[in-house]
């Protein structure tokens, strides 16, 4: 199969050879006989996302979303690779509930990775033999499914993890710095002003220093304060931003109400704009989603009794897509594609992934990037039929491909001179661990 003259994200124009499930070739004016031939021409072609960070609820909450809708939503939204985190029920916490997941994760049309968890329980000698993608991420405070643990198991954790040369990823909140005053309040708002910006950069501060005590390196989740980010950078450390906190501040929350809790919580306008210069200047080393849904019904309560968590697997790269388009947001077609694709690979060390290069996978999305949509919630694949960025602007894709195989095609794009809107296809496809196909780690 021949894509044919795509631009590239760093604005060459180049055809791309897909042989099997691998790119075989990028080149000009390639030999197109005897190939099935897929235009591109004024399109462009992006390696699919990698979103190290997603909760895909199963097993346990499938009424909040499943492995297969998860997937789907992913597809449809140009990510070709999801990190499941390990808040299910049961945890992911040692060899059978690891196990348990991977069955789950065999609906999945893009492929995936499981991380491990740390808790009282965990069995880390045999967790940490599973092909686990990373350990984490180790929550430092209590955030859905109530994982938070105590600093001495944090510094035991990262040891064995490390001996074992499992990646380690953290969700950075001490709720020592929580301030107690906001629970006073009962407005959106007060999730923000108790989980502090404080919080956030002490519990990095901590992170860090204990890491360094290991010789290791952890990466930070959901960074969402420029102190974390440069704490962290600086430490030598690496970090990853949800599009929730790159784009909505608590400026929103007026509007969002208990659809914008989520932990970390949005942050003032002020911070949320340093955040962006992160990302922007290459600090900031990925985006992820943090993709949490929960649904209509849950959301819609009390702001200290709502679910913490937003989805946004389906919506993160067309809406940095849109960002780029803007000349103004400082953020480039190349740099949306280091922060989706190249860094996830780099720093988690998924060679086949992450670029359009001969010899890679073939996890490829095409977009149109001269033209818009506004984000609908009810139009999204996901089981979560909302979203916090509901009318935004945004270049979803044309298609998606994992490994060779077209898992997703949207339906007005199907047949350009048809004007009649068609339905979004998926088609069957078998997402793999991206940490190889055995059960168990070699030794
Ligand atoms: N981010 C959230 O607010 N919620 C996440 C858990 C987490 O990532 O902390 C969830 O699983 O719902
Ligand atoms: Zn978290
Ligand atoms: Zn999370």
């Amino acid at each position: 199969m021949l894509i044919r003259n795509a631009t590239l994200p760093d604005g060459r124009q180049r055809d791309v050879r897909v042989r099997g499930e691998s790119i075989a070739e990028v080149g000009r004016d390639l030999d197109a006989s005897d190939q099935h031939v897929i235009e591109a021409t004024g399109k462009r072609l992006f390696p699919g996302m990698i979103d190290v960070h997603v909760h895909f609820r199963q097993p346990g909450y499938p009424h909040k979303e499943t492995w297969e809708s998860g997937s789907r939503s992913a597809a449809a939204g140009g990510v070709t690779a999801v990190v499941d985190q390990p808040n299910t029920d049961p945890p992911t916490i040692d060899g059978e509930s690891f196990d348990q997941k991977a069955e789950f994760a065999a609906d999945s049309v893009v492929d995936w990775g499981i991380n491990g968890g740390v808790t009282a329980d965990w069995i880390p000698n045999v967790l940490l033999r599973r092909r686990l993608f990373a350990l984490g991420e180790v929550f430092l405070a209590d955030s859905t499914g109530d994982m938070g643990i105590e600093a001495d198991l944090f510094a035991d954790a990262l040891e064995a993890a490390t001996d074992n040369d499992v990646p380690v990823t953290v969700h950075a909140e001490d709720a020592d710095y929580f301030n107690d005053d906001a629970k006073a309040r009962d407005d959106a708002d007060a999730w923000s002003a108790f989980r502090t910006a404080k919080a956030e950069e002490k519990a990095v501060e901590r992170a860090c220093e204990v890491a360094q005590k290991h010789d290791a390196t952890i990466h930070i989740a959901h960074t969402s304060t420029p102190e974390g980010v440069d704490i962290a950078s600086e430490a030598g450390m690496t970090t990853e931003v949800t599009p929730h906190h790159l784009l909505l501040s608590r400026r929103d929350l007026s509007e969002l109400g208990t659809f914008g809790r989520m932990n970390p919580p949005l942050r003032r306008e002020k911070r949320r704009q340093k955040l962006y210069e992160r990302v922007v200047d290459g600090t900031v080393d990925m985006i992820a989603t943090d993709h949490a849904p929960h649904t209509r019904e849950e959301k819609d309560a009390g702001i200290w009794d709502a679910p913490s968590g937003v989805p946004g697997v389906e919506t993160v790269l067309p809406l940095l897509l849109a960002e780029a388009r803007d000349p103004d947001s400082g953020l480039t077609y190349e740099r949306v594609r280091d922060l989706t694709a190249r860094n996830p690979a780099d720093v988690f060390d998924i060679p086949q992934k992450g670029a359009i290069e001969a010899g890679k996978d073939a996890d490829l999305v095409l977009v149109d990037t001269t033209e818009t949509s506004e984000i609908s919630g009810a139009a999204l694949h996901s089981k979560c039929d909302w979203t916090p960025f509901e009318g935004h602007d945004a270049v979803f894709p044309e298609w998606t491909m994992v490994r060779g195989t077209v898992v997703y095609e949207r339906g007005d794009a199907l047949e350009a001179d048809d004007s009649t809107a068609q339905e979004d296809v998926f088609y069957d496809h078998q997402g793999e661990n991206v940490r190889g196909a055995d059960s168990e780690r070699l030794e």
